[in-house]
């Protein structure tokens, strides 16, 4: 399988879906600094065991404040997509405030994945913030991530799609705090379905794997 490096102007364009394009390099610092900050928030209100009612109101007015204060700009339009450059010259549209890889969601890890020879590939640590059990990884984001990691590798390989069925397979459990290997790859397409393997390693060892099924979206002509 080789990865589609079509360059931009010849990949579909949500565009034509009526949906508005930001560039990557166009997000300004400051915004990604805010959403760094925020996502280190939602990390320190989860694990706080502050319990002065004063010191933990005074924080929730301070968040509210924040909260009130961008609350005054419009909001993006939903379905927002962003326009990345991807190392060997392809490139990929992702929603921005995508919940495993939105540039602008605070709440996610965020996960970034790369072309490769086979398919896609990224690397993400996770903290509590996506605890399940007791220092484990949360078997709903295991499925997201791969989910994610699936999609991309489709989208990327052939045309973006939905995930028609995703079946993952819990092989051992999943810790936090270690650096997690995601990889995926198409493993055959038949016309606008395509079949996806993903994984999850931790020190070389598989911890879940995936088998999904991503139907391409019809684009207009
Ligand atoms: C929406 C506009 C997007 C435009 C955006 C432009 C660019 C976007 C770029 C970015 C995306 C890139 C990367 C994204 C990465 C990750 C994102 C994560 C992915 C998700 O988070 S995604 C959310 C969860 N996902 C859903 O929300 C899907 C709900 N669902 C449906 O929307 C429909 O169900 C659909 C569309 C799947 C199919 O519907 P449909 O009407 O288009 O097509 P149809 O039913 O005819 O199926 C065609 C052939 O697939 C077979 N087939 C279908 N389903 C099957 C199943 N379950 N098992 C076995 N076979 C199945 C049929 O049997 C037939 O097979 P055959 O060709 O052999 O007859």
């Amino acid at each position: 399988m080789t990865v589609n490096t079509q360059p931009a102007t010849e990949r579909p364009d949500p565009r034509a879906f009526g949906l508005p394009v930001v560039e990557q390099d166009d997000i300004p610092a400051e915004l990604r600094a805010l959403v760094g900050r925020v996502h280190d928030l939602i990390g320190a209100v989860a694990n706080t065991t502050e319990t002065d009612p004063r010191t933990l109101a005074e924080a929730a007015a301070a968040v509210e404040g924040v909260t009130e204060r961008l609350g005054r700009a419009p909001r993006r339009q939903i379905g927002t997509m962003v326009r990345r450059d991807l190392p060997g010259g392809a490139s990929e549209f992702g929603t921005i405030s995508n919940i495993v890889a939105g540039d602008t969601n605070p709440a996610a890890p965020p996960l970034s994945l790369v072309p490769t020879a086979e398919g896609v590939r990224g690397e993400v640590t996770l903290d509590t913030v996506y605890q399940g059990p007791p220092g484990l990884v949360h078997g709903g984001w295991i499925a997201a991530l791969l989910d994610q990691a699936v999609g991309t590798a489709s989208s990327l390989a052939t045309s973006p799609g939905l995930t028609a069925r995703l079946e993952i397979d819990y092989r051992s459990p999943t810790p936090l705090f270690n650096p997690l290997e995601i990889t995926a790859e198409v493993e055959r397409t038949e016309r606008r379905k395509v079949y996806v393997n993903g994984r999850i390693r931790v020190n070389g060892e598989i911890t879940a794997q995936a088998r999904a099924l991503m139907v391409r979206v019809p684009f207009p002509e």
